[in-house]
Order: structure tokens, then sequence, then C-alpha cells
């Protein structure tokens, strides 16, 4: 059960992420029109519950592909979860490798648009362009288009925006793994100012001398399943162990694990979720708040019927009006 009592920057209660593969793009738009569902459902995420205190530095660790990036969209609002409850308290900002640039842009434009949409006027704006730009160490580039930016040029640009808003809640995606390394010390010093602060950061990395270095706790999640999440000794140990073994394992018995964990990830269903919960000991009201479908791949398929529906009825009241004259 969950400490009512205490304070949260981030509670989760049972998320989920469902994905429908396709083979190809012409399979899914068919799907789309037809209502069919062949698509395989795919969960990137399978019911993660987690609290996190104000001032906690959250190391999220996981293989390629265990939904690192996933769960960090949801918490963003990038994508919605497809199921389970989601209650974040602050401004969140995040700091990845192309998040929320555009690439027609150039780096200034896109820091007064980031701006704007953060509420700030023109003249502030102004007023804070050269500190960022400077940090952002770009130089002349900055009035380039961000599309002839490299992949480190484009990290130090989002990563500059974003801390200059200075967000309650940072979440940082691998970001800082593309910079060059004298970029990489400055961000890392940026980010223990706000850890100083008592912010909440979830902080992805593969590299995890860092993730011991920068945490206080640690998020192991493993094809869309959390293993544990506790402080980061204890975790990151138990994580290496792991990643040791699956070294020392053949080609063969790691594709085996690899494609055992996928087809699980595909079997999943709402239902086993709510046997879980019921099983252990969670209540039938909170466990039906704990699974409510929150989006679904159906209402796309509903909004595209709406949209059209909507666009038919606005050129026929557009032809009546013509008619009327
Ligand atoms: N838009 C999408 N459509 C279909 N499947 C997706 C989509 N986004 C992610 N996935 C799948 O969800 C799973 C989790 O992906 P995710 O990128 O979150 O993993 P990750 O832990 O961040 O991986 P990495 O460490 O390689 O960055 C993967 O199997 C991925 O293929």
């Amino acid at each position: 059960m969950l400490d009512e009592a205490k304070q949260y920057t981030v509670r989760a209660q049972g998320i989920t992420k469902n994905f429908q593969l396709f083979s190809t793009q012409s399979e899914k738009l068919k799907s789309i029109f037809k209502g069919n569902t062949d698509g395989a459902n795919f969960w990137a995420l399978r019911g993660l519950t987690f609290d996190i205190e104000p001032g906690d530095v959250v190391g999220i660790v996981g293989t390629n592909g265990s939904g690192k990036s996933t769960l960090l969209n949801v918490l963003s609002g990038v994508i919605p979860q497809t199921s389970g409850t989601l209650e974040i308290n602050g401004s969140i900002g995040v700091v990845a490798i192309n998040e929320g640039l555009n690439w027609d842009l150039t780096g200034r434009e896109n820091i007064r648009l980031k701006q704007l949409m953060m509420g700030m006027t023109n003249h502030q704006i102004d007023l804070a362009m050269p500190e960022i730009v400077e940090f952002s160490e770009l130089g002349e580039f900055i009035d380039q288009p961000v599309k002839d930016y490299s992949s480190g040029m484009r990290s130090k640009l989002g990563f500059s925006i974003v801390t200059h808003n200075d967000p309650d809640i940072l979440v940082v995606d691998e970001a800082l793994s593309v910079g060059d390394q004298n970029f990489s010390k400055k961000a890392l010093t940026k980010i223990r100012e706000f850890i100083a602060d008592g912010k909440t950061i979830f902080f992805v990395s593969h590299d995890l001398e860092q993730v011991r270095e920068f945490t206080n706790k640690v998020m192991w999640i493993q094809y869309g399943q959390m293993l544990n999440f506790g402080p980061t000794k204890q975790v990151a140990d138990e994580y290496q162990a792991f990643t040791q073994k699956l070294d020392q394992m053949s080609e063969d018995e790691r594709t085996q694990f690899v494609n055992h964990e996928k087809q699980q990830q595909q079997l999943f269903t709402i239902d086993q979720l709510k046997d879980k919960y019921i099983q252990s000991g969670v209540s039938e009201t909170e466990m039906r708040q704990m699974t409510k479908l929150r989006s679904f791949e159906g209402f796309g398929r509903f909004s595209l019927w709406f949209t059209l529906a909507l666009i038919v009825a606005m050129m026929a009241l557009v032809i009546w009006m013509g008619y009327g004259r």
C-alpha cells in the first residue's frame, strides 16, 4: 500500500503502454479503415507502480528495448499511457536527443519558440537569450537551421533551453552521451546544481558509473516490467550482476532469452494485471482505477472517423449556405 501522507512529485500506478505493430504503413492504414486489429499487440510497459519524492534523483536502467524511453515519454506527456494513473506535481523539462526541436528553425528561433511556449514575453526572452546561447556553445551556428546540426549540437541546444527554464522535474534521456566531453562536464555540473536545489531528476544512461555517481535511487526496467526500485547501490549492483550474466551467455542463449521476453510482451493482457493486483491485496476500487484504459489504438480509429465526419458535415454546411444565397 502506498503511504498517502507523503508528498510525491510523481506517483505512477499500474502504467502500461501498448503499441500495435504492423509490418507496413499501408497495413496500418487499412486496419484503421476496416476496423480490424490485425496488428500484433506489443506491451512496452506492463504495469509500473512507483512514487518519487522531491529531491529524488532516479536512474533508470535496463537493457536495450526495455522501455526506458517509453516511460520517459509517458512521464513527460509526449505519449499517453494505455492504462494506469499518473500524478505529476510540478513543471517538467525533457532533455533528450532530438527532443522537441523544430528542425526547420534556427537554434535562436527554437530558443524563442520554446520560451514563448513557456509563457515568457519577447522582452524576457531577449534578456535570457545571450545566456542560453552562451551555455549552448553553438557560436555562429545558433543562426543556422537545426537540421544542419550534428546530434551533439542539438543535444547542447536542447539541454541549454530546458535547464534555463528551471523545471521542477528534469528528465534526462541519454542526451549527455552525444555531446563533447567538455560540454558533458558542464552539463553534469548543471545537473549537480539541480540536485543541490532539491529538484526531482530522472536520468536514463547506459553508463552505470554515471548512474551510481548521480542518483540516489535506481529503477530497473526489463522488457516493460519493473524488476527493482530502490537505493542506488543495491539496485545498480543487482543490475550489473545481471548484465554480466547476460554477457556470459552464448549468442543462442541470449537470443532465446530476449525472444521469450518479447513474446511475453505480446501475450500480456490487462486482465493479468487485474489478477495480480487483487492477489496482492489491492481493493476492487483501486484495482479498477489502476487498470482503467486511458488510450488505445482504437481511439485513433474513432478520432479518424470523427474527423472525417466533421469534414463532411462542414462541407455540407458550406454548400448549403452557398445555395441559400
Ligand atoms: N512507436 C513505437 N511503436 C512500436 N513499438 C515501439 C514504439 N516505441 C518503442 N517501441 C518498442 O517498445 C520497446 C521499448 O522501447 P524503448 O525505446 O522505450 O526502450 P529503451 O529501454 O529506451 O531502449 P534503448 O536502451 O535501446 O534506448 C522496444 O521493443 C521498442 O521497439
